[in-house]
């Protein structure tokens, strides 16, 4: 397991499919020196995501053996899908930047909090049931897929009291400010922890 030094820190976005977890990640990322790391899954692409970019699609023999392999830091099976992040990622987005952001699913979440305490923030977004449905329509996510996402809404929106912050996405520039507000005031305790 990669060992996480002092100020390094790995801010999980969790929360609903469709609450906008990626859109507010990738606003907050632009002000900040923070990189993600990109999940492996085994399931297919959809016509709007990119091969590296959105995911590394893999099939189920690649992931099996990257198990086996033990290349994964977390991975996790929804509806049997897999996905997981891969170890060295992380150790190679570590090398150039003290801050790492992922999206994940609560249980993933839970098991990165587990492993690294402190280092790991969990940032909670969510929105009503009607309007993350809504955003995944017009995400263009297919029928199924939505249907699949909102079996776990309600198990997903009771983790929300464990989470460090939580947002409500309704205006996304306003949480993406209150975000960046928040990691501002990461980077100046750490300036205070080093600068004596
Ligand atoms: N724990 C964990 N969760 C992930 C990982 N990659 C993606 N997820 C989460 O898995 C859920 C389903 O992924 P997504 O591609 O959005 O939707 P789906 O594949 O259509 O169900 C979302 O909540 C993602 O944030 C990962 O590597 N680990
Ligand atoms: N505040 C918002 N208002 C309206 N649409 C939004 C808002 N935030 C995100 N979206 C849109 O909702 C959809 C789902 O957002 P996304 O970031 O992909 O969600 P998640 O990563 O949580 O599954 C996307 O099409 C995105 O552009």
């Amino acid at each position: 397991m990669y060992q996480i030094k002092g100020k390094e820190k790995i801010f999980v976005y969790t929360g609903p499919d469709g609450s906008g977890r990626k859109t507010i990640a990738k606003m907050v990322a632009t002000a900040f020196d923070m990189e993600t790391v990109i999940s492996y899954t085994t399931r297919s692409p959809r016509h709007y995501e990119k091969n590296g970019e959105d995911y590394h699609f893999i099939s189920e023999e690649v992931f099996k053996q990257m198990e086996t392999n033990q290349e994964f830091l977390e991975s996790v099976e929804i509806d049997g899908i897999h996905y997981g992040i891969r170890e060295q990622d992380i150790v190679d987005a570590f090398k150039n930047h003290d801050y790492v952001y992922l999206t994940l699913n609560p249980e993933g979440t839970e098991k990165l909090k587990k492993m690294y305490g402190d280092n790991v923030v969990r940032i909670f977004i969510f929105a009503d049931r009607d309007t993350v449905i809504q955003r995944q329509h017009d995400r263009q996510d297919p029928d199924d897929a939505i249907e699949r996402h909102m079996t776990h809404y309600d198990e997903t929106m009771s983790y929300k009291t464990n989470c460090e912050y939580a947002y409500e996405n309704f205006d996304s520039p306003q949480v993406a400010y209150q975000i960046s507000e928040l990691i501002e005031s990461f980077l100046d305790r750490n300036l205070t922890v080093t600068d004596y």
